[in-house]
């Protein structure tokens, strides 16, 4: 994803201020930067929210397999800088979670609701963050929290489906640059929303459009919903 950050900065005419690796000076180039985008790995998060808010540079993070300590300490930044936080920063799927949260709250619980997602053989958390950001838009939809409905995989799981569950599933393989699909299964009749990415450009432009959103913008946790405008 920094390459095809890269590339994308450079078509939007922005300048790269720097990139950093693990061990790398956070803190020279928040001073430096207008803003810092990280697509890395959870354990880097505490230390490029701690050089963003100490520099008081925004921050755009696309990091996923974030869990619930990531993202009270994305709260706590977002007391003192612009955040944005997202699983995805395609516009696509941004919009498709719209669709699927007003789905959800339409078809109401009698609709059974599969998230499936498959992408390439390097990823190494599941589900994605956008399979979770899709279970949220549809809990969201029904009026409860995703963590007390989601189930996570049947693998090792017998009996039948538990009601009111939000079922993830997760494939690897290959270079599938992200695959989505949330099923809402009917008696005798389903629905299927989905998105296919082609390739990474889709989500380093979006970070880029959220990049240029953000800046400017007074301290608080935003979404590519703020963005769009939805
Ligand atoms: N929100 C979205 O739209 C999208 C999110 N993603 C997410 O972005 C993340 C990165 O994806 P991807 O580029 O494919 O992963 P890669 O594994 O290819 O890249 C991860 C990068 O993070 C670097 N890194 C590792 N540890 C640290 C650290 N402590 N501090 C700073 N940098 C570190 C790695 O450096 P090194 O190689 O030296 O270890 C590497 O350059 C994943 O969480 C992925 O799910 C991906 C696509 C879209
Ligand atoms: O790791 C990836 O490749 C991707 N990660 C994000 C996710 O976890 O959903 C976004 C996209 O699907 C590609």
């Amino acid at each position: 994803m920094g390459r095809a950050i890269a590339a994308a900065a450079d078509e939007a005419g922005m300048s790269i201020a720097g990139g950093v690796d693990a061990g790398g000076d956070l803190a020279a180039l928040a001073e430096a930067a207008d803003l810092l985008i990280d697509f890395s790995v959870p354990g880097a998060l505490e230390a490029t929210l701690a050089a963003a808010v100490a520099a008081g540079t925004p921050v755009l993070i696309g990091t996923t397999g974030l869990e619930t300590a990531h993202h009270a300490a994305i709260d706590r930044a977002a007391a003192a800088i612009p955040v944005l936080q997202t699983g995805n920063t395609s516009l696509g799927v941004t919009l498709l979670a719209a669709l699927v949260r007003d789905a959800a709250a339409r078809l109401g619980p009698d609709w059974d609701i599969e998230i499936v997602e498959m992408h390439h053989r390097h990823k190494v958390d599941a589900p994605s963050g956008t399979a979770l950001l899709l279970g949220q838009a549809a809990a969201a939809g029904r009026n409860v929290e995703l963590a007390a409905v989601a189930d996570r995989g049947r693998d090792g799981i017998t009996g039948a489906r538990r009601e009111g569950a939000i079922g993830f599933a997760a494939l690897r393989g290959g270079s599938v640059a992200g695959d989505h699909q949330v099923i809402f299964a009917g008696e005798g009749e389903r629905i299927e929303l989905g998105h296919r990415a082609e390739s990474r450009a889709i989500f380093a432009r979006g970070a880029i459009k959220g990049a240029l959103w953000l800046l400017g913008k007074p301290a608080a946790r935003y979404t590519m919903n703020d963005v769009l405008g939805l």
